[in-house]
């Protein structure tokens, strides 16, 4: 899994206040006092806010200009704003990876071929197999180091020839649903090092002849000649025969989304790496879902409309990540109460916490509407939509398909290369529609339909419906249940999948997913995207 929020959160920079926003005087988040604004941090659609009274925790998102206040602002679409204090604690790489190792990205050189926007796991990837291909690449973002170790199934990521990058394997993995049995999932799982991902992935870069820009993107143009204008920060612009956005879940500004789509939702969690006295999890087992009750009554009733799990890897007999993690909501569920539910959790479990390495808070929007397919620019990862409705998964199917992809636009360039002039215009909308198409053709948009649904279904479901459900999917065929959370299972096989949690599903379950299909407006798009052609 990946926190493509934590990384647009990392990626803020200090900056002028933009002209639609205005300070104000008004109670942050938070805080007791009602003061200014004084610092604010931008990026993108992302902003923080620091108030005059300086507190660290008094962070919270700004207002902007014609918006009553920070939760209308939210309701009118704005919810990737949010109000995190990030990644403070973490042992980062040191800046300037990228730079220090890829040649740089000179405006006046000529035009490449492909620019690929944005310097995560999918963006490298892209860049890179796309270089390998032949092509001129240009990759232009801060560089930053990632802020996340994912968590892997061993063998997906050994399929993508990255085992290097696991720091550590668990040959099975668990799940708590209530006190009775655990499951035994009987698949081995992963952490990724972010470190040593970044570094493979750069270095792939390298190898392939990637060159690099470290900048920000404020726009991408069409030239009269067809080619894309890359406008970045202090004027610089750099020409290309395609651009492709890759820089997370933020990437609004650059590219077009279906209009009238779902509701985002938001997968949120706050991580800690610790020492611990008196660790009750057996280190040789990844628990990838504890959903036990271990928290006190007062904070139950809190939360109680956030049904939230632990998600533990245990390092060594006494140390351990721990992350309390809340799978889906409508509206971001606040990081202190996450914080809090974890320190009560740990509390109740007779866990003693004596030293910490790190915090981690991840944002994932998930859900959400597809890209628009007819716009000129392109978009790979989150910013394409890739990110797995239901589990908020994505690092996977962006490294598994980058080649393809990569393929796809090297072919339609090359084809490009014997166009003349004249015909080039309409040569190149006709080579982003191909391109759009292998990324969502319509098989795939009845999967993430079918997602949709499940995503929606499961955003209604309280904990104890939350505990049947995940009882019964962890019963299916494991072909079933790794394929539905690997993204590999077909249209097709998603409807023999749907059938048979039905059939092994006790009645009132049996009800619960009949009347979701009949009411849920998810229901009836997915019916209607498996009835398009
Ligand atoms: C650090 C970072 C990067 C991050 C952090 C965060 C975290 C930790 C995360 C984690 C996550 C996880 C673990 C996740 C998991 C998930 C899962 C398991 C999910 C699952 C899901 C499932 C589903 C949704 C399912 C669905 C189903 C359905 C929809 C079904 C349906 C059925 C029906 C409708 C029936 C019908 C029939 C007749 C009528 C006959």
């Amino acid at each position: 899994m990946e926190c493509i929020g934590a990384q647009n959160f990392a990626a803020m920079a200090v900056s002028t206040w933009p002209a639609t926003w205005r300070p104000r005087r008004k109670r942050l988040r938070n805080c007791r006092r009602t003061c200014a604004v004084r610092r604010y941090v931008s990026h993108v659609s992302s902003l923080r806010v620091r108030c005059s009274a300086g507190s660290e925790s008094c962070t919270t998102v700004a207002v902007e200009e014609g918006f009553a206040d920070e939760e209308d602002y939210v309701k009118a679409g704005g919810s990737e704003l949010l109000f995190v204090k990030m990644q403070q604690r973490k042992s980062m790489d040191n800046q300037s990876k990228l730079a220090d190792k890829l040649p740089r990205i000179v405006s006046g050189d000529g035009i490449l071929d492909l620019v690929v926007i944005g310097c995560g796991p999918a963006g490298l990837a892209l860049a890179m197999e796309s270089a390998k291909l032949g092509l001129s690449v240009g990759l232009i973002g801060p560089d930053l180091p990632f802020t996340n170790n994912y968590g892997v199934w061993e063998d997906e990521f050994k399929d993508l020839g990255l085992e290097r990058c696991i720091e550590h394997v668990w040959r099975d993995t668990i799940v708590y649903l209530d006190d009775d049995d655990p499951i035994m999932i009987g698949r081995a799982y992963g952490r990724v090092s972010r470190h040593l991902l970044h570094e493979e992935l750069l270095n792939r870069c390298v190898e392939s002849g990637v060159s690099y820009l470290s900048s920000k993107v404020e726009r991408i143009v069409e030239a009269t000649n067809g080619h894309s204008l890359v406008e970045c920060e202090c004027n610089i612009v750099i020409p290309c025969r395609l651009a492709t956005v890759a820089s997370g879940a933020a990437s609004g500004k650059l590219l077009q989304y279906e209009l009238g789509g779902p509701r985002v939702s938001v997968q949120t969690a706050y991580g800690v790496e610790v020492e611990v006295e008196n660790n009750p999890y057996d280190p040789s087992l990844m628990v990838f879902m504890d959903y036990r009750d271990y928290v006190k009554e007062e904070v139950q009733c809190e939360e109680a409309e956030y049904p939230t799990f632990l998600y533990a890897m245990p390092m060594s007999p006494t140390k351990i990540f721990f992350e309390e993690t809340c799978l889906a909501s409508k509206d971001p569920m606040p990081f202190d109460l996450l914080k809090k539910k974890l320190m009560t959790r740990l509390e109740t479990l007779g866990v003693r916490v004596t030293k910490t390495y790190e915090e981690e808070w991840s944002y994932i929007p998930v859900g959400g509407s597809l890209p628009n397919t007819e716009q000129k620019n392109l978009a790979f990862g989150a910013a394409a939509s890739m990110v797995h409705p239901a589990t908020g998964y994505s690092v996977v199917r962006s490294l598994s398909e980058a080649p393809r992809y990569a393929s796809v636009i090297s072919n339609i360039l090359n084809q490009g290369h014997s166009k003349d002039m004249l015909t080039r215009e309409s040569y190149t909308k006709n080579i982003s529609t191909q391109a759009w198409n292998t990324l969502w053709p319509q098989e795939r948009k009845r999967q993430r339909a079918f997602f949709l649904f499940g995503l929606a279904l499961i955003l209604q479901l309280d904990i104890e419906g939350i505990r049947t459900f995940f009882h019964i999917f962890f019963r299916l065929p494991s072909w079933m249940w790794q394929g539905f959370l690997g993204s590999s299972l077909s249209s097709a096989d998603l409807l023999l999948f749907a059938f048979y949690m039905f059939t092994i599903a006790p009645n009132n379950m049996r009800m619960c997913l009949v009347r979701h299909l009949m009411s849920d407006p998810t229901g009836a798009i997915m019916i209607k995207t498996y009835l398009a052609i």
